[in-house]
């Protein structure tokens, strides 16, 4: 199936400008649960996929939904298995057959089985555990794109995953999320995929993708070395999120770390206005991705509206503290040195 080619080339600020205009408003679940704005279609040869039923604007909730079963296991082996068995028995014959029905891709094995079905499906929580699987009934059958259209997040605190629209969306498109790292060259990559990113593969693409997967983590480093290369951090942040703008990747919440980051790189070089602005991108992106209530929205406003309680900030301040103190030894040891000795 092709999908529509990705957005033109948008600057830095015009993606500012779309979330601007974007509707901003806090989105009830209960509008989620109201009207569902996409519905599941048979496609010739890919099962089924998600398609929109009605025009959606950049932010607006597509689906918010808890896990079906759950499997988090520090136990060696296949310890896990049990578990995910266990909890499967659990559940009421009809979850059981809709767990069932869902698609296990693991073609090595001979028939299907609840660990292929796990596999193909499960996304990750980011516990702190050896074996850490979620599956969803309705999110299982949202298809995979290399230029996805939706945002898809997890709330630790509410236990659910989020799924928002990353872009404008035509009633009928496809709604696709992304299951690989998307900061690769095509190769890398290695899904059988029919997005533009894949279907028209180009060096250029292939190029830029890299090159953001490398400032992210010289980003991350930076953000590390506290006070050494704050400019070449800012600098980097701006970079990575013209690159994202070229490229058509949202990744919202990319984006909002990328901000924060970048708020972290202005507040250690003093620069009070630019942090707030930072911020305030930062704000917009985590408004857009989770929602006013999650802890980085609401951590993000925080940060808007008093800078100085990031720790960075004492931090820095501390820092100027030390550095002025050691001038004041300095010069009087200086003084002291003159007067004894000349
Ligand atoms: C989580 S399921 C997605 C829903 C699936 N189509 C269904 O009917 O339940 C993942 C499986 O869908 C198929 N799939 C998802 N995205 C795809 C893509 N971009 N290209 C080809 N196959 C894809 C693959 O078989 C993959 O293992």
């Amino acid at each position: 199936m092709l999908r529509r080619p990705l957005l033109p080339c948008k600057a830095w600020s015009s993606h500012f400008r779309c979330l601007k205009n974007s509707r901003l408003a806090p989105r009830l679940v209960s509008e989620v649960a109201r009207e569902r704005p996409f519905e599941f279609v048979k496609e010739e040869g890919r099962g089924l996929s998600a398609r929109a039923k009605r025009d959606l604007s950049l932010g607006d909730v597509v689906l918010i939904e808890q896990p079906v079963l759950a499997v988090e296991n520090n136990g060696k082996g296949d310890e896990w298995k049990e578990d995910l068995h266990s909890r499967y028995e659990a559940l009421s014959e009809e979850r059981q057959s809709q767990v069932w029905n869902l698609h296990d891709a693991c073609l090595q094995k001979p028939e299907k089985s609840l660990e292929g079905i796990l596999f193909t499906n499960c996304i990750g929580r980011n516990l702190p555990v050896r074996f850490d699987a979620a599956l969803f009934l309705e999110l299982s059958r949202f298809n995979h794109s290399c230029s996805p259209n939706l945002e898809q997040t997890w709330n630790a605190d509410t236990g659910e995953v989020r799924l928002v629209a990353a872009e404008p969306v035509k009633a009928g498109e496809e709604l696709c999320t992304h299951y690989v790292e998307l900061r690769l060259d095509r190769a890398e990559r290695r899904q059988r995929c029919e997005c533009p990113a894949c279907a028209q593969p180009s060096e250029e693409s292939d190029k830029r993708r890299t090159e953001i997967k490398r400032l992210a983590e010289s980003i991350e480093k930076d953000r590390q070395d506290r006070l050494k290369n704050m400019e070449r951090g800012e600098r980097s942040v701006k970079r990575v999120l013209k690159l994202l703008d070229k490229e058509g990747l949202h990744l919202l919440s990319w984006r909002k770390t990328h901000c924060l980051a970048g708020m972290e790189f202005a507040l250690r070089q003093g620069d009070l206005a630019k942090s707030i602005q930072w911020a305030r991108k930062g704000h917009q992106y985590a408004r857009l991705a989770h929602g006013p209530d999650h802890r980085d929205t609401k951590m993000l406003l925080q940060l808007m509206e008093d800078p100085s309680s990031h720790p960075d900030f004492q931090f820095r301040t501390d820092e100027m503290k030390d550095w002025t103190a050691y001038v004041v030894v300095m010069s009087i040891a200086f003084v002291v040195f003159t007067v004894l000795y000349i």
